[in-house]
């Protein structure tokens, strides 16, 4: 069964190019990691994001679409709202992964882009039985050892929330797709509602966007209550604003962060040693979280 060792021959294997893992406090992982694993996978909540956590960043040198640009560059968007749509990402998205900006300069610009965002895409009366088309002629793809990623999880009964402020309808394909919407997989993103005859009319529910999970946390205090009984967490994320997913967990006991940093790496790695415990950079693959669940489930 696998000893810590062989979860730090994992972080610290240089063989990989490309591929680097980047801890605070590397002795605080480990100490993380045996109480989680004394405490058991019974005491074990997995919350992750979506878009370039659990799908990748890039493939080849070329980006991988986010669960937005799935649909924003399928048939089902005209082509002018596609212009429009893309003139948006180019506007907000260097402002995201903007490192001289903090959070609170950063939040009404996202509060923005999502809002102009969604309301283009209402306009489009989009079909709810064309989003499996959508998915599946894009590009989508998420990271290398998905599968064993998922199906460890499902298999030991650990409950997995992807907490998304992308597109849950076009996520949830994404995911049902490549076989692992597994019973133990629960979603809180921003879902479409369609009218009767299929079309969608609006977004349901209050707006989650890159900056304010916590609150989308604290209105599903049902699903934590559930979990009450499992106060450890890994938390999966690629952005500064996942790092509040877990502040709906009742009564929590330790939360591990695993970091996905895949753009500006140099100028946003401080940041995010400072948030995440563990950060794995231009890391396409699911690796890590594998060899941290792995030794895990060796208890
Ligand atoms: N119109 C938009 C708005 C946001 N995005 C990207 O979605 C990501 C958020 O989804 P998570 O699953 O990561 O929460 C965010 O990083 C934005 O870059 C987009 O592509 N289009
Ligand atoms: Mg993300």
């Amino acid at each position: 069964s696998p000893s810590f060792s062989s979860v730090i021959h994992v972080f610290t294997r240089d063989d990989m190019c490309n591929t680097s893992v980047r801890m605070r406090d590397p002795q605080r992982v480990e100490e993380t990691l045996r109480c989680m694993q004394k405490a058991g996978l019974n005491t074990l909540q997995v919350i992750s994001d979506f878009d370039m956590t659990l799908t990748r960043f890039a493939r080849n040198g070329k980006r991988c679409p986010t669960s937005h640009n799935i649909l924003e560059i399928s048939k089902m968007i005209s082509s002018e709202c596609k212009e429009k749509l893309k003139d948006l990402l180019d506007k907000y998205y260097p402002i995201e992964i903007d490192s001289s900006k903090t959070i609170e300069e950063k939040l009404p610009l996202m509060v923005e882009w999502w809002t102009r965002a969604h309301a283009l895409i209402m306009q489009q009366k989009i079909r709810k039985d064309q989003l499996t088309l959508a998915v599946q002629e894009s590009d989508a793809m998420l990271r290398e050892g998905y599968q064993e990623f998922f199906d460890c999880l499902n298999q030991h009964s650990v409950p997995l929330l992807i907490f998304s402020a992308g597109l849950g309808d076009v996520l949830e394909e994404v995911v049902r797709q490549a076989g692992v919407f597994h019973p133990n997989v629960k979603v809180i993103s921003n879902f479409m509602d369609f009218d009767e005859t299929g079309v969608m009319t609006s977004f349901k529910g209050e707006l989650i966007h890159i900056y304010n999970k916590r609150e989308g946390a604290l209105l599903n205090t049902g699903h934590f209550e559930e979990l009450r009984s499992r106060p450890n967490v890994l938390l999966l994320g690629d952005s500064l604003g996942d790092l509040t997913m877990a502040d709906g967990v009742q009564e929590v006991e330790k939360v591990l962060k695993i970091g996905f940093l895949n753009d500006k790496v140099d100028e946003r790695l401080p940041s995010y040693l400072n948030s995440y415990d563990i950060v794995l950079l231009k890391d396409e693959t699911m690796e890590v979280p594998n060899a941290i669940l792995d030794f895990l489930v060796a208890d």
